[in-house]
């Protein structure tokens, strides 16, 4: 059994002032819940204050970007050490925002996907495909690049701190959602390649999240589909009462 998976990308959004003002209005909204894991990923200064005011709380930490190395002379990068002493259980990796403005590779997000797990924390690791590539029927073929390159000597134990977030990049921020069935086929496809890769027992314990325009009003549908163990959030999660229903989906 998958415990559904639902985590807020704040992205460049919020001072110190405003995450904490975000943090205790959703700590209250979502305090009863129990049966779902509740992430949200500030901006890397807001990381320790956010941590602190989680404390004791049912939300996890994650940070929104790491660099594979633990220390040396990388000027301007924080490691998944840092991110660990900073209070953060997971890191987004593989965000498209990465790969398209700052040329991220996929042997990049493998390095740091390996970094991570070697530090023992988990990773949000993000895929998907353009429009063009939809539009061109190459969707399956950039998931399974993006997958197989991704997690390329990653341990199959490490597998249970990864969540795979299937974000069409056509659906991000632009309110247009993948239908439930083209979010559920990309989704089974993505289990069938981790079962290729770790086997069947890893592949039905993965979680499989979903990202790109979800809101209150379509989460409902999105997660009543088999392989669609949760979201990663970025607009809508900027609001206590909006990331607390979708966290709260029926
Ligand atoms: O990381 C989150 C995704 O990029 C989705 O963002 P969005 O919900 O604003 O479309």
């Amino acid at each position: 059994m998958r415990k559904p998976f639902i985590a807020g990308n704040w992205k460049l959004h919020n001072t110190v002032r405003e995450s904490l003002e975000l943090i205790e209005a959703l700590k209250t909204s979502v305090k009863d819940v129990t049966d779902r894991e509740i992430v949200v990923a500030p901006v890397f200064t807001a990381l320790a204050s956010v941590s602190r005011a989680l404390q004791g709380s049912n939300i996890s930490l994650a940070a929104q970007n790491c660099y594979p190395a633990q220390t040396g002379a990388f000027t301007g990068e924080v490691s998944p050490s840092l991110l660990k002493d900073a209070g953060c259980d997971y890191v987004i990796v593989g965000h498209s925002e990465r790969r398209q403005l700052l040329g991220e590779t996929d042997p990049f997000i493998n390095a740091k996907i390996r970094a991570l797990a070697g530090e023992g924390l988990g990773a949000i690791f993000c895929i998907g495909e353009t429009l063009d590539e939809r539009e061109t029927d190459q969707t399956l073929d950039v998931l399974h690049t993006q997958v197989t390159a991704g997690l390329k000597e990653v341990p199959a134990e490490a597998m249970a701190r990864i969540v795979v977030a299937y974000e069409p990049i056509w659906a991000i921020g632009t309110g247009r959602t993948a239908s439930e069935d083209q979010a559920e086929d990309a989704h089974a496809f993505i289990r069938g390649l981790l079962q290729g890769l770790f086997g069947l027992s890893v592949a039905q314990e993965v979680r499989i999240i979903y990202g790109g325009s979800v809101k209150p009003d379509n989460v409902d549908g999105l997660m009543a589909q088999e392989d669609i163990d949760g979201c990663l959030v970025g607009g809508a999660s900027l609001k206590a009462a909006d990331f607390s229903r979708i966290v709260q989906f029926a």
